[in-house]
């Protein structure tokens, strides 16, 4: 089985100091990667690395197959692999079915030429896109809010918006950072059972740095535990919470 992805020794360093070590995992297609570990033990730096945002210093990254390294975003997005971002960074002012439509992997509203001398098929390709769009914010049960500038979302809601905005751009990867955080508890919940949906009925791996613990004990096939820029453990969770090595990373951190 081609895993979905693959970092071997991936490293970055910024002014001589080593924020990503060496680092090196896999995700298997349909897995549910929990990543983790202390404030400033190189996690966000990893996913930027993931997802082409930043350019390693060594290593090599696989994206389904494919030699992704040093790739930038939009092109490991034609891979299928996608990202949220910590702070949303939808268009506020655009409605939330705009933002979704905007996604879109062939977004042909976006050609000028195919405006210009494909009139008909452009209009019956952005139809499609709309159509999709109202799927996929059925799915997240936004349907309701479709019309609302993105600004008049909840913090919550904007999250869902954001995974909407990773399945309309047709990802089977989605890395996501941190969408628990700041979320109403009501909501983190209808979170967690839509990733578990789209996990197990719609195919789609995901990756998930979260310091909610409970969340990704809840969601997780395998964690890894990242502490000083490597990799400290992986497993399952009972197996690194377990670990005496992770207990005393973060131990370190509340001392
Ligand atoms: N652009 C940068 N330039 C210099 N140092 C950086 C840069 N980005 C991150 N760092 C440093 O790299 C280390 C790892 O940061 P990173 O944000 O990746 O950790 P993290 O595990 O995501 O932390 P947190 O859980 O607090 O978000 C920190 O010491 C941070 O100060």
């Amino acid at each position: 089985m081609t895993p979905r992805l693959m970092a071997d020794g991936l490293t970055k360093r910024f002014s001589g100091t080593t924020v990503v070590d060496n680092v090196s995992f896999y995700v298997d297609p349909g897995q549910i990667v929990g990543l983790t570990g202390p404030n400033g033990a190189g996690k966000t730096t990893l996913f930027n690395l993931l997802s082409g945002v930043l350019k390693p210093d060594a290593g090599t990254l696989t994206v389904n197959g494919v030699d992704a390294t040093n790739l930038p975003p939009y092109r490991l997005a034609r891979l299928g692999l996608v990202r949220t971002f910590q702070l949303a960074r939808e268009l506020d002012r655009l409605s939330v079915l705009e933002n979704v439509q905007l996604a879109a992997r062939n977004n042909v509203g976006e050609s000028l030429t195919g405006a210009l001398f494909r009139p008909a098929a452009t209009r019956q390709a952005e139809q499609a896109i709309t159509q999709r769009a109202r799927e996929v914010l059925s799915l997240v049960s936004l349907s309701a809010h479709e019309s609302k500038p993105a600004a008049a979302l909840s913090g919550g809601q904007k999250k869902l918006l954001e995974l909407a905005r990773c399945l309309m751009a047709e990802a089977d990867i989605i890395l996501l950072d941190e969408i628990a955080a700041g979320v109403a508890p009501h909501l983190v919940e209808e979170i967690a059972v839509l990733i578990r949906r789209l996990n197990r009925e719609h195919g789609k791996t995901f990756v998930i740095i979260e310091h909610n613990i409970g969340f990704i004990r809840n969601l997780a096939s395998r964690v890894v535990v990242m502490a000083s820029g490597k990799v400290l453990a992986e497993g399952s969770f009972d197996h690194v919470a377990a670990d005496p090595a992770v207990v005393a990373s973060y131990l370190g951190q509340a001392a």
